[in-house]
């Protein structure tokens, strides 16, 4: 008889052991964000282009809630335009998992895609001439969505004139795009992206092309229109001023999310009000974190840190074992 066979011998398990343990192997582990609208997980997106492969997506792992508005920041290139491409479902990735509401968007076929992209989500894109139709008015515009969703043509004037409306660019309804400015444009865009009240608004840059007044105009009308509608809305942006309209933050390196900038209303002891923004960093699913170029470079943490277990946080210290064998 072995060691194994001994112990089995000598110390069999507890019935009560036993069945807590077939009932841990029943259960099925929790899903990552089970409770969320929009589940990013290890989402990876490789482009194979002129035989050269780029990972614009490398394990991206996102949890967006029903009803929040986050912004999604990033350097050019890391991989912000390919999360909405995939969100919006005109992109699969190569790997991973990716789900909006009911959709499992890894799953779907080429018919569930077009209904996903009818009824699920709106966008905006960053080139008016992309969001509108130029010979029409900004009314028809807002209505051709509704037409091929099939609501019957009285409904759909009245509830036109109410989304630019609720956008504030009523008094456009009759201009076509060539007749308003961009941020006109871009309104009454968000308004036809909410033609036929999508759970999930996505914009891609939809400021790209404004002067700085008039991009704080447009992002007040996409937070009105989370405030007031409760459409959940994901705005990418490489403008890290976005930051000040939305409560949520994410920022994007290389394909992965790095950190999260939250807001929120705090008072001081005198009773008054003030807003607080705290910058965390994210603990991807496998439990890596990335730490600030800053940081790296002050402490010159490269190739391996020391980390230490503390009673209420975690300290990382950089490798000094080499140099410690000098002396
Ligand atoms: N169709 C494609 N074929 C090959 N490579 C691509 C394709 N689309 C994107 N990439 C590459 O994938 C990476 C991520 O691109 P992506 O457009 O998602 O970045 P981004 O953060 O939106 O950048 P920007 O702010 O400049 O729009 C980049 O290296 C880009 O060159």
């Amino acid at each position: 008889m072995d060691a194994v066979d001994q112990l089995r011998v000598e110390e069999p398990l507890a019935p009560s052991t036993l069945s807590a343990l077939e009932e841990r192997a029943r259960a099925r582990p929790e899903e990552f964000g089970r409770a969320a609208l929009i589940v990013c997980e290890s989402l990876v997106r490789i482009y194979q282009s002129e035989g050269i492969e780029v990972q614009a997506l490398q394990g991206l792992d996102l949890l967006v809630e029903a009803g929040e508005m986050v912004a999604v920041v990033g350097a050019s290139g890391s991989g912000k335009s390919t999360l909405l491409s995939v969100l919006s479902g005109l992109d699969v990735p190569t790997a991973g998992r990716v789900r909006v509401g009911p959709w499992d968007l890894m799953a779907m076929n080429a018919r569930d895609r077009v209904r996903y992209r009818r009824t699920m989500v709106g966008f905006v894109w960053q080139q008016t001439a992309r969001n509108l139709v130029p010979y029409l008015t900004a009314a028809e515009n807002v209505a051709l969505p509704m037409a091929l969703a099939g609501r019957p043509r009285k409904q759909r004037a009245a509830d036109a004139a109410g989304l630019l409306d609720v956008l504030g660019v009523g008094y456009c309804a009759g201009r076509r795009p060539a007749q308003m400015s961009g941020g006109e444009q871009q309104r009454v865009a968000i308004a036809t992206a909410l033609a036929n009240a999508p759970q999930v608004l996505l914009a891609d840059e939809p400021t790209g092309e404004l002067d700085t007044a008039t991009s704080a105009d447009v992002l007040e009308a996409l937070r009105a229109v989370n405030r007031d509608l409760g459409t959940t809305v994901v705005v990418v942006t490489h403008d890290p001023g976005v930051s000040e309209h939305v409560q949520r933050t994410v920022a994007i390196r290389d394909g992965r999310t790095s950190s999260e900038v939250l807001r929120r209303t705090a008072t001081r002891d005198d009773g008054t009000e003030h807003v607080v923004a705290e910058e965390f960093a994210v603990l991807d699913r496998a439990g890596r974190v990335q730490l600030p170029r800053e940081y790296r470079e002050t402490l010159d943490l490269v190739g391996r840190v020391r980390l230490a277990l503390e009673q209420s946080h975690v300290e990382v210290h950089p490798d000094r074992s080499a140099e410690e064998g000098d002396r």
